[in-house]
């Protein structure tokens, strides 16, 4: 089962907190070898423990923006003070000496971006659920909300502030997410549940190793 047939970069996104990171990691290490996180470039420093060409390429401003002007991104975006963005170059498969399956975990922002440049890749959104609630009457989206909050307060590695700032993105990613067309969603092949995680995993891993389909979503 090693060998997914479609070989194209997977573009996954959803909202912070959603776990589409968890997944990631589940993926990458239920099938040693076959995949790989594409490493971005931020003009943030180091953490403690990270890895030069591990974590990230880390490069000045000037050098990043030298980057911007050579066309050397499929996307790129400033967040909390930093630049952030993914090269051309992370995504070949030249650079991927071990044929591995690369796989970008990017932001809505980022995807849309990707899809301009006409990057070929399959592209999977990760959406919560909606957590029942006591109010019968509480909106879907108040429901999605209370998931994502619960989630990114139990990770503990955000402050309040980016919390909020991150919740209040949410409604509209989901929007871009689920967005239906003809009965199709509009901007992603698949769209994945992240309700209990061992579910959502397989339906991740069936999608990854299913039949090869040419992408038809839109911009
Ligand atoms: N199905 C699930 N049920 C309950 N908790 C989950 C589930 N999936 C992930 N989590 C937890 O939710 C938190 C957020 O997950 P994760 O860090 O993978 O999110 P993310 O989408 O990658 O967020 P970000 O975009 O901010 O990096 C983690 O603490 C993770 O353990």
């Amino acid at each position: 089962m090693d060998k997914p047939t479609d070989r194209r970069p997977i573009v996954i996104a959803g909202p912070s907190g959603v776990g589409k990171g968890t997944l990631w990691t589940m993926l990458r290490d239920r099938h040693p070898n076959t995949f790989s996180l594409s490493i971005s470039h931020t003009t943030r420093a180091p953490r403690t423990g990270e890895v030069r060409g591990v974590h990230y390429h880390y490069v000045t401003r000037e050098e990043f923006k030298q980057l911007i002007d050579q066309d050397a991104f499929i996307e790129h975006a400033e967040f909390g003070g930093n630049l952030y963005g993914t090269s051309r170059e992370a995504t070949r498969p030249a650079v991927n000496k071990d044929d591995k399956i690369i796989v970008l975990d990017i932001d809505i922002e980022g995807v849309k971006q990707v899809k301009e440049s006409h990057f070929n890749a399959r592209y999977v959104f990760i959406k919560p659920p909606s957590t029942p609630s006591e109010k019968a009457d509480e909106p879907e989206e108040d429901r999605m909300r209370r998931t994502l909050e619960k989630r990114l307060r139990g990770r503990a590695s955000e402050s309040e502030e980016q919390i909020k700032k991150r919740l209040d993105r949410a409604l509209s990613e989901i929007t871009y997410g689920i967005a239906l067309d003809d009965g199709k969603y509009k901007h992603f092949d698949t769209v994945i549940e992240n309700n209990e995680l061992e579910t959502a995993f397989k339906n991740l891993e069936s999608w990854v190793y299913g039949p090869k389909e040419e992408s038809t979503t839109a911009q």
